[in-house]
């Protein structure tokens, strides 16, 4: 975290840094290509807004191993304004295409409670695409509410409410290069 960037007085801790992130989407990019070599294409489906950086960095990575990709992009949100999961989904965008016989990878920033990806993962199955799989930035494994099928997971993180790299609080820090926990006196305000 830059000494001296707008918000660098409300972060307690960075757990994950930008050049950690540049590195795993690297090998995570590598890992797919290899399991799907025989892939003429995979569909990428970023869940806006929390995966937009990761979804951006994850297709560039692919790019460099193949195969070539195609992004599509949903809108979902059950966070809102607070620190925990409402438990209820809404659709903010839908899929603008068919996925039809399609290799759909779901391309995540984290799942926590993972209530978002499992209501999303039953929303796509009845799409009859050919595949679909899971990438995810960041997972918290002790907050998890839900059996989840991830098939790719970048780092495991403690059970703490993160932000930046895409993530926000009350839609702020999404800016920010690394992964980090925010002053307990933030959510105090
Ligand atoms: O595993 P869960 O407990 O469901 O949490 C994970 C989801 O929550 C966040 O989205 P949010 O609803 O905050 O919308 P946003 O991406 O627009 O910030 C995050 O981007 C994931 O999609
Ligand atoms: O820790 C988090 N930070 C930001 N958004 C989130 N959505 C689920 N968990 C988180
Ligand atoms: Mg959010």
């Amino acid at each position: 975290m830059a000494e001296g960037t707008w918000y660098a007085g409300d972060i307690d801790r960075v757990i994950v840094t930008e050049e950690q992130i540049r590195a795993k989407t690297d090998e995570l990019a590598k890992q797919v290509a290899a399991d799907h070599a025989d892939a003429d294409s995979l569909l990428l489906v970023g869940v806006l807004k929390g995966a937009l950086m990761f979804m951006a960095d994850f297709a560039r990575a692919l790019g460099r191993y193949g195969p070539p990709v195609e992004l599509e992009f949903m809108a979902v949100s059950s966070y809102g304004q607070g620190s925990s999961s409402s438990g209820v989904v809404r659709i903010l965008k839908d899929l603008d295409r068919d996925i039809t016989g399609r290799r759909v990878i779901v391309v995540e920033d984290i799942v926590d409670s993972g209530l978002t990806l499992s209501w999303l993962l039953k929303y796509l199955a009845g799409r009859g695409a050919a595949s679909i799989e899971v990438v995810t930035l960041l997972r918290k494994p002790d907050a998890v509410r839900v059996p989840l099928d991830v098939r790719y997971v970048g780092f495991d993180i403690p059970t703490e409410f993160v932000v930046g790299y895409g993530l926000d609080y009350a839609e702020r820090y999404r800016e920010l290069s690394d992964v980090a926990v925010l002053k307990p006196a933030v959510y105090q305000r």
